[in-house]
């Protein structure tokens, strides 16, 4: 697989922008809007100026939903918290790779766990941060806003980034690598970034932000296959 065309885009909508004290409904809401997997982020207030929640969300979500979990770890020494979640019920978790001075070894600590590891890059880390490691990966995600937040503006350079990594990926011969992205995803930047290679998309305020999930999402995907 070669050919952007051939990759099937996966909607992801973030629950930090969901209304938490309705997290079950939220979620079915998302699942019956035809979103393909859901995404959780797990902030600490040390890597990213925020704080939000961490297994125990995972696990509550798993209650609602058999989609797949896609939990992204804004948090420093992700490896002591990999495992729990892995049992909460996360299928593909997420670190930084600004967190991990042992980033191999995170990745294989992940997969040992059962489930499926990703790296996440700041918009101001070079891809050479996951070079060592992309044919080891299941997903690589460029950040598109700064991380700690959503409703952020979408910062255009990621376009390039996402074209570059799929590029390298094309390279080492790993084509079912899953590029996301994450930061202002919304029907207005969906196509740039399924045209640079993406095909795993995130959008939390441009899903949970307005009444119609199934519109919202429907609205993404309909850009993203133009
Ligand atoms: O990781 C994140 C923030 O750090 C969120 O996944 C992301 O911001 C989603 O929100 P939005 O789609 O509103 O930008
Ligand atoms: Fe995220």
């Amino acid at each position: 697989m070669n050919s952007n065309q051939t990759r099937t885009v996966k909607i992801a909508p973030s629950i930090l922008s969901a209304d938490f004290a309705r997290l079950g409904e939220e979620v079915k809401d998302a699942e019956r809007g035809g979103a393909d997997w859901i995404h959780i982020d797990a902030m600490d207030g040390r890597f990213v100026p925020n704080l939000t929640f961490g297994p125990l969300a995972v696990d509550a979500v798993k209650q609602h939903t058999s989609l797949l979990l896609d939990a992204h770890l804004m948090i420093v020494e992700p490896e002591k918290y990999v495992n729990d979640f892995a049992k909460a019920g996360a299928d593909l978790i997420t670190v930084h790779a600004e967190a991990c001075p042992h980033l191999h070894r995170v990745v294989y600590q992940i997969k040992e766990a059962g489930a499926q590891a990703g790296v996440a890059l700041n918009p101001h880390t070079p891809l050479s941060a996951i070079e060592e490691v992309i044919a080891d990966l299941d997903l690589a995600l460029i950040m598109t806003v700064n991380p700690g937040f959503g409703g952020q503006r979408f910062i255009e350079r990621g376009i390039d980034k996402v074209r570059r990594l799929r590029e390298l990926a094309d390279q080492v011969g790993h084509a079912k690598l899953h590029i996301e992205v994450d930061g202002g995803i919304s029907s207005a930047t969906a196509a740039s970034v399924v045209r640079a290679g993406a095909d795993v998309l995130v959008a939390g305020s441009a899903v949970f932000g307005t009444p119609d999930r199934k519109a919202a999402i429907e609205a993404i995907r309909s850009a993203a296959s133009s």
